[in-house]
């Protein structure tokens, strides 16, 4: 297997006298899909916070491409070409979504004056309609606000415009919850086609069948440490299950 792209490190994370991190470790290889697992407080989502820049860790370590990386806020990881896709969706409702995959990297185009630049809008809808097409979120017009779309339709355009930008890992923290078969189908494609073109796709999801299927590896999280390596192809849902509850704990007895 290639080196590590983002490795973490023993990493600990306090809020208050809760320790949502007691030591964590986590790794993702470039053009794999590896699913972080564990159950409810395990600390999933705190451990994505800290490697995409939105929290800081406590203590630990983490290292982008085998040297020392330090997020001091999720700009920062867009820099390195790590994008979110997060639980509680970001996007901006009265935004349309062409203007939500752009917002904040807007086109501009030469204003009248010659050095105002004025937004692009014609290139941006252009290149967003190009992308949503290509990324599977169907969406009927691209003129309608975002808060007048189904939620499976915002879940698609939030997974359309992190994989847009993501340039070496993107994190989907439950990228499928909110949606039907048929999006769900075409987000895990999507997330086939993202680690095909070489980026690390890191997968939270409560769905086991789902990580099977989509996974290369799957890593899981039980009380704030990694307890468990597993490659997909090699386990089951029973085992990771077992993982999770503390029934096995691979890395305890390593
Ligand atoms: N901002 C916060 N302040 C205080 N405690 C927090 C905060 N964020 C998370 N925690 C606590 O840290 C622990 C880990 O939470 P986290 O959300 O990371 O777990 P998770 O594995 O993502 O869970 P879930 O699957 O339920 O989303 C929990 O006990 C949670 O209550």
């Amino acid at each position: 297997m290639s080196e590590p792209l983002l490795e973490a490190r023993d990493l600990t994370k306090n809020y208050g006298t809760v320790e949502a991190l007691r030591g964590a470790s986590f790794t993702a290889y470039p053009g794999e899909v590896v699913s972080l697992i564990g159950d409810n407080g395990a600390g999933k989502s705190t451990l994505v916070k800290c490697l995409s820049g939105v929290e800081q860790p406590t203590s630990g370590t983490l290292l982008f491409d085998g040297k020392p990386l330090h997020l001091s806020s999720p700009n920062d990881a867009r820099d390195r070409g790590i994008e979110t896709v997060f639980q509680d969706l970001a996007v901006a409702p009265d935004l349309d979504p062409a203007a939500n995959m752009f917002l904040g990297r807007e086109i501009l185009k030469p204003g009248v004056l010659g050095w105002l630049g004025v937004l692009d809008k014609k290139a941006m809808r252009r290149q967003a309609a190009e992308h949503f097409t290509r990324f599977g979120a169907s969406l009927q017009s691209i003129d309608v606000p975002i808060a007048a779309l189904s939620g499976g339709q915002r879940q698609s355009v939030a997974v359309a415009r992190s994989v847009a930008w993501a340039s070496k890992l993107v994190f989907m923290d439950e990228p499928t919850a909110a949606l039907g078969v048929v999006q769900r189908e075409r987000v895990l494609e999507v997330i086939k086609r993202v680690r095909d073109e070489g980026i690390a796709v890191v997968l939270i999801s409560h769905n086991m069948p789902e990580v099977l299927s989509v996974s290369d590896r799957v890593e899981v999280l039980r009380l704030g440490r990694r307890v468990a390596r597993f490659k997909a192809a090699d386990t089951t849902v029973e085992e990771l299950v077992g993982a999770m509850t503390g029934a096995l704990s691979q890395e305890d007895a390593a």
